[in-house]
Order: structure tokens, then sequence, then C-alpha cells
């Protein structure tokens, strides 16, 4: 018999030889994490992990991440976020926006990758479609923006809606109560389609595009999609009530529509983009299709409601927190009155803050002054608006998926399959763009002797760029002019100008000429004013404040 092996030594030496082994592979892994930290020393961007990239840092500040990019294109105007299966180029350089935005715009569609985080919730709808579907909506939209009828039933709609909401101010004033101003904002003012939005609604939406807009970062999400489960399981459900009350709001329209034909009563078909769009995509049998009305709805709902209440919300935060800011507004508010009632030859209703009767009809006096016209004379909030919009863009930062590997004019090469996204929000805060006061609210720097001045169209970019880029210089106050240009623009397919600028700051315009005329606005103290990360640059815990009728 041969002798027993020791098993204690063949463990003891196999033992060490996996010490070795693990010593060894442990030594290679942190040799690998040193290079790549090491080649990363002069790196102004995010420090990236090996095949994680950069998205443990990118997630621990999820929440703050528009701050945590102006952090980082402050120092360097390019920052290249490598993450798991993507690489993301975040650009504030005027020129590399012109490039991507204008110069090679087929480059930089919204892309299949844009397409599949958002589809859920935006469907093939204009914010989510290229190519022929976008095209065939974009011309649909334009011809209705172009119109001068849109425009006039937009001052008054507005108008009516701003009156609601000032109502409300105007009982909340007198019993002190609070008030939250976004959704006020939300519910009162802000869409095309009247019937929107309910609260069930409101909130369902809302958490669906924030789970949409977390898909950026979370590379498990489809896993999650598969299971159904976390914030993919919530999203579902929120869809299920987004859904159900849209395709009920287009149904009845539908039916609206089908009885004032049958009656031959036309012009009870409310004249807004729904009506339009039910019009314009009718089979020959009259039949347009459900979901296509359902996309077109919630991108419209996006568009032009969760925009302007947002900017409105920023805007007054703004006014409120800047006394020298609402008193030059109040001014030229109350100039406006004098001079408008002059004009029309209207004698002003005599009112008293402590009595709700005489004050709210001074309020609607004040408001049938305020025409078209009157609104275009509104330098300085005009500048209060755009300047909001400057630091507060409602759309913070804009993603564009690359067709081809391209060249940015700085030199950042960019690859297909990635994406390149110019970020308002940033770019509104870089000194390299403003000068050293960037970071200041300053409404003047809008103003050249009391009248409103653009700045270069690729430094202001909380609208895409503007329609000027294509036609020349053309005055604010031409805006059927303007719609004309953009129109003819578009016949040619060019780039996503925003549609709804100049119907955004009628709106706004409005509803802060009457809202600043007549009321002072106190933040409710300790109430916390920060965003909430989505497409829109909405107030996480809304705009809680209190109101004072003003003399
Ligand atoms: C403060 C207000 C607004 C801001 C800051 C804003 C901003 C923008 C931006 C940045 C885009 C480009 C998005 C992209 O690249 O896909 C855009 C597109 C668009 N906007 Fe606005 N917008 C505002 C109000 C409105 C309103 C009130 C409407 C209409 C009711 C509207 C209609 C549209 C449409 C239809 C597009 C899609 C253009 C396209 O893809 O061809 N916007 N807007």
């Amino acid at each position: 018999m041969g002798e027993e092996p020791n098993l204690s030594l063949i463990w003891s030496a196999t033992d060490e030889s996996h010490v070795g082994l693990s010593m060894l592979l442990a030594c290679m892994v942190l040799g690998c994490i040193f290079i790549h930290f090491w080649n990363q020393r002069n790196k102004k961007g995010p420090k990236t992990w090996p095949l994680v990239g950069a998205a443990i840092e990118q997630f621990m500040n999820y929440d703050r991440m528009h701050d945590w990019l102006v952090n980082y294109l402050s120092k360097t105007k390019t920052v290249v976020v490598p993450m798991p299966f993507i690489t993301y180029t975040y650009i504030a350089d005027p020129a590399n926006v012109e490039h991507v935005l204008k110069t090679n715009f087929a480059n930089y569609p919204k892309g299949e990758l844009y397409h599949s985080y958002m589809e859920v919730l935006l469907g093939d709808g204009i914010f989510n479609a290229d190519g022929e579907l976008w095209r065939r909506q974009r011309k649909t939209a334009s011809f209705e923006f172009a119109s001068k009828n849109l425009r006039d039933f937009s001052t008054v709609v507005f108008r009516e809606y701003t009156l609601k909401l000032s109502a409300i101010l105007s009982q909340a004033s007198s019993s002190n109560q609070e008030v939250d101003m976004q959704v006020g904002f939300g519910v009162e003012i802000g869409t095309l389609a009247p019937n929107l939005p309910n609260n069930a609604f409101a909130k369902a939406f809302d958490t669906a595009n924030i789970i949409v807009t977390l898909r950026f970062i979370d590379p498990l999400w489809k896993i999650k999609k598969f299971l159904n489960v976390g914030s993919e399981a919530l999203l579902d459900k929120s869809i299920k009530i987004v859904d159900d009350f849209t395709y009920s709001v287009i149904r009845r329209r539908k039916a609206e529509i089908e009885e004032a034909r049958r009656t031959g009563k036309n012009n009870k078909i409310k004249p807004d983009i729904l009506s339009r769009f039910i019009e314009l995509s009718a089979d020959s049998e009259g039949n347009s299709s459900d979901k296509y009305l359902r996309d077109v709805v919630l991108n419209f709902v996006i568009a032009g409601r969760d925009t302007t209440a947002t900017t409105l919300s920023w805007a007054i935060y703004m006014i409120m927190t800047d006394p020298d800011v609402a008193n030059k507004l109040y001014m030229e508010l109350k100039t406006l009155e004098e001079d408008q009632a002059k004009v029309q030859n209207v004698s002003l209703i005599h009112y008293d803050t402590e009595d709700s009767g005489s004050f709210n009809r001074r309020v609607m006096q004040y408001a049938d002054l305020l025409d078209y016209d009157a609104l275009g004379r509104l330098y300085y909030l005009h500048a209060v608006i755009t300047e909001t919009l400057r630091l507060y863009p409602a759309v913070p930062q804009d993603p564009k998926g690359i067709l081809e590997d391209d060249v940015l004019p700085d030199g950042t090469k960019v690859k297909a399959g990635g994406m390149v996204t110019y970020v308002p929000y940033s770019m509104g805060r870089m000194e390299y763009n403003w000068g050293p006061d960037a970071a200041s609210f300053k409404p003047e720097r809008w103003l050249k002797d009391g009248l409103f001045q653009n700045a270069s169209p690729f430094k202001f970019t909380a609208f895409q760029i503007p329609v000027e880029v294509y036609g020349g210089f053309i005055p604010e106050s031409h805006l059927d002019i303007k719609a004309v240009c953009l129109l003819f623009h578009d016949l040619q397919a060019g780039p996503r100008i925003c549609l709804g600028k100049d119907s955004a700051y009628l709106q706004m315009k409005m509803a802060l000429a009457i809202l600043c005329r007549f009321y002072k606005f106190s933040l409710v103290p300790g109430h916390p004013v920060k965003y909430r990360m989505m497409t829109i640059l909405s107030m996480a815990h809304g705009l809680k404040l209190t109101v004072a009728r003003r003399p």
C-alpha cells in the first residue's frame, strides 16, 4: 500500500496557490483601475469606472443633474459621459449647438433610442417622431400656428383662463390661504384643448414623464419592464390612467364634431388643435385613428401646457424674490393700463383692495384692455419672461440621436448610436456665453433703449433655434410675417423649431400682466423650491405662496 496522501498539506498548497492567484488577479484589477484613472487625470468631465463608465456618479447626482452639468460645462464646453451601453455628449458651446441643430441637422434626429425610451408616453407624436411621421404632423401643426384665427382665439382663451385663476387668487387673498401656483397654472392656463386636464390625469401624466426620463440613466429599465416591477410597474399603471382619460376626451370630441356636422352647426366645433387634427387625419369615411390622436393630444399637453405652466411658475418665483423687478414690472403694467384706458376712452373703475366686488371688476376691466397689440408693447415683461427662460428653460436638456460618426466644431468626436444633448439650462448659466453676471436674474440684459433685443440665436436655445436664423431678422411684433416664414421653412422640412413660441409668449404675457398688476406674491416660509428630473423643468414641490391684492 502506498503512503496515504497528506490531505492537509494538499489543502494548504491549494490554498496557497488560490491565495497567490487571487492576489495576482486583485493586483491586475487594481492596476487596470489605476491606469484607467491615471489616463483620466487631466479629464475635465466626470471620472469614469471600467465597464460602468460614469453611471455611478451620474446616478448619485441624478436629482440635481442640471446643476451637476453646469459644474462640468463651466470648466469645459463639451462634457462626454460614457454609460454602460451608450455615450452621452453634452454641449453648451453655441458653435457646437449650431452644428447639431442647423448645419448638420440631418445627422441628429430624435433617433431610435430616444424613441424607445419615450414611446410608451409620447407614442409617435411630434416630439417623438422622425421622417415622414414627423413631417406630416409638423405640416398640420404649422398651418394651425400660422393662422390668424388661432392668434385671436388664443388671446380670448388665455384671457378667460387667467381671469379664472385671478378669481381663485382673489378669494385666497381675502382668507390669507396658501395656493400652489404651479398647479394653478397647469390647470387654469396653458392648454389649447380646454377639457384637459383633470387631476388624476395630470398626476399620472407627470409620474409617467418622471419615469421615462429616468430610463436615460437606468440600464435595467428593460428588465424591470419585462418583469413589471419597480418604476416600470408604476409607469404601466400611470399610462393606463393617462390613456383612459385621453381616449375619453377624443371620443367625446369626435361625437361633438359629428353632432355639429349633422345639425349643420359647424361653429359649435371647438376651434383647437385637437379638432383640427381630427379633421385633417380623417380617412375617406371621415374616421381618424384614436391612437394617432392620443399621441397628438399628449404631445401637445407637454408642448403647450407643461412648458408654459413651468415657465410661469419660475417667472413668478423670480419676480417674487426680486422686489426691484416686481416693482418695475408693476409700473410698466400700470402705465399700460392708463395708456390703454385713454386710447379706448374708458374710465377706470375705482376699487378698494378690501372690497372683492370692485377689485374683481377692475381686474376684468384691465383684462379687456389687454389686446394683442397692447401685450406686444410690454417690453419689460417680455424681458422678464425671456430672462426666466434663460435661467430656467422649460426644456432644460434636449437630446438628439447620432446617425453617423461626426466631429463637432470644437474637435469632439461623436459616434453613431450615441446621443448629443444641447443643454439650455447650462448654456444660460455659462460666463463664456453671458459674461460674469451670467448667474444673476437681470431682465435689463434684454433691453436696449427700453426696447426688447434678441440675443444671438445659438446662445439662447430655450425654444431650440429661432426662425430668424432662416428668414433674416423679423421684429417680434410681426407675428404673421414670422408665421408665414415658419410655414415656408417647414414646407422644406428644416429643423424642429418650436412651433408655439409666439403663442407661448402671448399666453404668458396675458397671465403675468393680469396677475402681477393686481397681486403681490410671497413664498410660504420654508417652502423648498427646486426642480425635479423630467423632460420639463417642473418644480418638485410646486410653488406654494400667499397673495395680497395690489392697489
Ligand atoms: C415656454 C414655452 C415653451 C418652450 C420653452 C418651448 C420649447 C420648445 C423646444 C426646446 C422645442 C424643441 C424640442 C425638440 O427638439 O424636440 C419645442 C418644440 C415644439 N414646441 Fe415648444 N416650447 C414652448 C411652448 C410651446 C407651446 C405653447 C406650443 C404649442 C401649443 C409648442 C409647440 C411645440 C411643438 C409642436 C414642437 C415640436 C416641433 C417639432 O418637433 O417639429 N411649444 N418647443
